[in-house]
């Protein structure tokens, strides 16, 4: 059997994490699993560690690394016959470690943008909050504006999103990050990507997966994922 691939995205918020890891599922058939959208579902289910993770996501704050590594890591666990991508995990150096300890990682893409880039992104970005479907007014507006194109419903703009909240939580990413980029540059499996633009970027990771993941394997995971 070809070996799985496990790769994780790094950025901070408005990076494109998201929007290039929705490019990387569909042209590869890795599973994207994002740390917020499985949050928010816990959530929604009323789950054990959901209803625990509400109070501090409803303060804009992080969860606390033993629930959210005891949340994620059975998550993970059920996709051993999956290659992936893990999206907004690991935030700090301890889940970094709790998740080096059940696998090996093949590749860490971590986004540079800078922070003027950021902010403008974020004051237009909004969210069909249901499927976690990310718009963009400039970049990717819905077909008509404020509704979701799938549903038709509502689309919100998160409060933290809001140019108020963003610069304290920019600061903060990066001291959460510095450490967690640090461990996997020195495993040799970190690809920093500077840009102002996800579509200038893309390339680039596109080409860099494609060297890196044997065809055999997306067509196999394409054909599982249908
Ligand atoms: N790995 C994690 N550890 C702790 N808390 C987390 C983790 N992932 C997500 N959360 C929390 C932080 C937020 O309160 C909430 C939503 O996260 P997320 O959807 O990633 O949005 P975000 O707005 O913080 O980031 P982004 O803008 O980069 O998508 O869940
Ligand atoms: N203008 C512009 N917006 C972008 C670009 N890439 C992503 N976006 C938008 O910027 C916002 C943040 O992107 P997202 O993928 O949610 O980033 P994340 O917070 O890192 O997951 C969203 O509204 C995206 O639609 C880009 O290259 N240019």
């Amino acid at each position: 059997m070809s070996k799985l691939f496990r790769a994780v995205i790094l950025g901070p918020p408005g990076s494109g994490k998201g929007t290039i890891s929705e490019r990387v599922a569909s042209s590869f058939g890795l599973q994207h699993l994002s740390s917020g959208d499985f949050l928010r579902e816990n959530i929604a289910a009323k789950t054990e560690a959901g209803v625990l993770a509400k109070a501090y996501i409803e303060k804009g704050a992080l969860v606390p690394d033993d629930l959210m590594t005891r949340l994620i890591i059975p998550r993970l666990e059920q996709m051993t016959r999956h290659s992936w991508l893990l999206d907004g995990f690991p935030r700090t150096l301890a889940q970094a470690k709790a998740l080096n300890s059940i696998c090996e990682l093949d590749m860490v893409i971590s986004l540079n943008i800078p922070l003027e880039t950021l902010k403008d992104r974020l004051r237009h970005r909004w969210i069909h909050p249901a499927s976690g479907r990310v718009y963009n007014m400039r970049f990717n507006p819905p077909q008509v504006q404020g509704v979701d194109d799938i549903s038709g419903e509502p689309l919100i703009q998160h409060e933290e999103d809001k140019p108020e909240a963003l610069v304290a939580r920019l600061r903060h990413y990066k001291d959460m990050a510095k450490p967690i980029i640090d461990l996997y540059r020195a495993k040799g499996i970190l690809h920093m990507f500077s840009d102002t633009e996800t579509d200038r970027i893309w390339p680039h990771i596109s080409s860099l997966l494609s060297s890196k993941i044997p065809t055999d394997l997306t067509d196999a995971q394409r054909a599982t994922n249908h």
